[in-house]
């Protein structure tokens, strides 16, 4: 709720409007009958002038009841987008600042619900309380008591009716209140499920896997369906139920005031008044209980949105670091890392050196570390035990923005973002000019590709890439990861869909061109590191070798055995 309470404030004014429109509305849905009554009498009197009188202000009433409710709309739509965007921007904002493990603790997909459909619940739970939480109140006691006032002797009635609907509601509200609950991670499960679906399609199609997901899919959205149509079943049990509650106090009403009217002449008119405050009651009941029902589903969304926003990162940068210019040295010293949740490290105490300008290869077979070791270098992780340095800076005390500058990270998945070339490039050097990028692109070998485009590095990239092959989302990954010229530049088997001369060239241009940036390499093949300065060997997470391709072969088993695998394979 504190959240809501910030993210109201600045709407204090809208929210004010919003209230007294709502407290109009309610006053002038409860001195209608009043009026109703009034006009019964004077027909009841034959006094043709207060008939008159009565009737227009019941028809002025009517008007400002209208107005009123208008007003209330806009200010209560107006309030609840404003806030339903505030806090979608600060979710988005507060998940860029999220470190590696913080997306992987909510997982993507859950932070893409939690930004649209929570932020959906969230606004439909502030207009609900901005058009129903003053006006259900106000309509229930004034009501109630307006029906004790008006037919004092009937009090019985009116009470016995509350009580009958309340004990009720509760019944089926609280079964109503499961069922949502279920609803909000049978949405969550369908979002996942279509997410997956969609994005690896090509997968689904290719190991004729449609009737399996169809199936999966179809499972999820008939439990979906079954239960909001049980919400359903308890919606047609409910109102028939209520009605009949309240025709029967309606019914009773009519019975005690038809016998009594000779002694009491006045109820006739009062009667319809009566009957119209015992509804009101009745509506009050019925949609403040649906309305607690539906606001639980907001609440448990706001809970989800708080818990983004609450996220404290255990990677954080200091402020006070002064910003600077890193060189390429990079160094481990006894470092250990496990993945938050793992019991097994996939680091063990690893130790190394590396100046500026070497080039190193790291290979191991899969699994054997060689990702995560990368990953420490730009930070996406802190080491578990150990430091991690860069430019002789340790990374706990390091500037974020001089080692953004200084580490260039190209994934072992390239990943293109829609828009252009030129926009994808300028992610690896804000101010790149189109030097920059041709220099880039020669690098890696997109040169080629690109020219042909008429529009050049302006051409469009379509969202997930799909207009691009993937050797050329590597190479466009490639030249974004050189663009900025940095110190340090790691490219995790960022090579592995290009054609062996293609790679050769990347490499080629990458000696001649980066002269001076340390290259990390890791490379599933031997071959694409044979040439390395250095080559780190990996085994099930610890360092094992270090040496040149022809010392290796004599110094470390796990080396030659990879080697003589790959030979034997046919690798070159
Ligand atoms: N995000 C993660 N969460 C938990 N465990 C992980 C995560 N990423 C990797 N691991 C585990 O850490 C170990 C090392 O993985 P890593 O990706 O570093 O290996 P790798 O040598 O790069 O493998 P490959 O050559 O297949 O890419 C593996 O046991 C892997 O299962």
């Amino acid at each position: 709720m504190q959240i809501l309470k910030e993210h109201a404030k600045p709407y204090l004014r809208d929210i004010i409007f919003s209230i007294i429109a709502v407290i109009v509305m309610a006053g002038a849905s409860l001195w209608q009958p009043r009026l109703l009554q009034n006009v019964m009498q004077a027909i009841i009197s034959d006094n043709q002038d207060k008939v008159m009188t009565y009737g227009v202000q019941l028809i002025i009433l009517a008007v400002i009841g209208l107005i009123a409710g208008v007003i209330n709309t806009i200010f209560a739509a107006k309030v609840s987008q404003s806030i339903a965007a505030d806090l979608r921007a600060h979710e988005y904002q507060k998940i860029q600042s999220f470190s590696f493990s913080d997306i992987e603790k909510f997982s993507a997909g859950n932070l893409v619900v939690r930004m649209t459909n929570d932020v959906n619940q969230v606004q439909q739970l502030v207009m609900m309380i901005l058009q129903s939480l003053t006006r259900i109140p106000i309509l229930f006691v004034g009501a109630f008591i307006l029906a004790l006032i008006t037919l004092p002797r009937l009090w019985w009635i009116v009470i016995l009716m509350v009580i009958l609907i309340v004990l009720s509601s509760q019944v089926v509200f609280k079964q109503m209140g499961k069922y949502f609950a279920k609803i909000q991670s049978l949405i969550d499960k369908t979002n996942t499920l279509a997410k997956e679906n969609l994005q690896g399609v090509r997968v689904v199609k290719s190991f004729n896997q449609e009737e399996n997901e169809t199936q999966r899919f179809t499972d999820n959205s008939n439990n979906l369906t079954r239960v909001t149509t049980m919400i359903g079943y308890l919606f047609s049990i409910m109102i028939p139920m209520f009605m009949l509650i309240s025709y029967m106090a309606i019914g009773t009403a009519l019975l005690f005031v038809g016998r009594g009217v000779v002694q009491h002449p006045n109820d006739l008119a009062a009667i319809t008044s009566f009957i119209s405050y015992l509804m009101q009651i009745f509506f009050a009941i019925m949609i403040g209980g649906m309305m607690s029902t539906f606001a639980s589903r907001g609440f448990v969304s706001l809970g989800r949105i708080k818990a983004v926003l609450d996220t404290v990162s255990e990677l954080t940068y200091r402020s006070d670091a002064p910003e600077a210019n890193l060189s390429g040295d990079v160094s481990f010293e006894n470092v250990s890392f496990t993945y938050p949740g793992d019991d097994q490290p996939a680091l063990e105490n690893i130790s190394f050196q590396v100046k500026a300008g070497e080039m190193i290869g790291i290979v191991g077979a899969t699994g054997s570390g060689k990702s995560t070791l990368a990953q420490l270098i730009p930070r996406l992780y802190d080491p578990t035990v150990g430091d991690v340095s860069v430019g002789g800076i340790n990374l706990k005390s390091v500037n974020e923005k001089s080692l953004r500058a200084a580490v260039s990270f190209v994934l072992q998945r390239a990943i293109l973002f829609s828009g252009k070339i030129s926009d994808n490039l300028r992610q690896g050097k804000k101010d790149a000019s189109h030097a920059d990028f041709s220099k880039a692109a020669e690098i890696a070998q997109a040169a080629e590709f690109v020219n042909q485009y008429d529009d050049g590095f302006e051409h469009q990239v379509e969202e997930r890439s799909a207009n691009f092959s993937g050797g050329q989302k590597q190479r466009l990954s490639i030249a974004r990861g050189v663009v900025g010229a940095p110190k340090v530049l790691i490219l995790d088997d960022s090579t592995s869909a290009l054609d062996a001369r293609s790679e050769k060239l990347v490499q080629e241009a990458l000696d001649k061109e980066l002269f001076g940036t340390t290259i990390f390499v890791i490379a599933e093949k031997i071959s694409s590191v044979i040439h390395a300065d250095r080559i780190f060997v990996l085994d099930q997470g610890k360092l094992v070798g270090i040496g040149s391709h022809d010392e290796l072969l004599k110094s470390s088993p796990v080396y030659s055995e990879i080697y003589e695998t790959q030979k034997a394979k046919g690798g070159n």
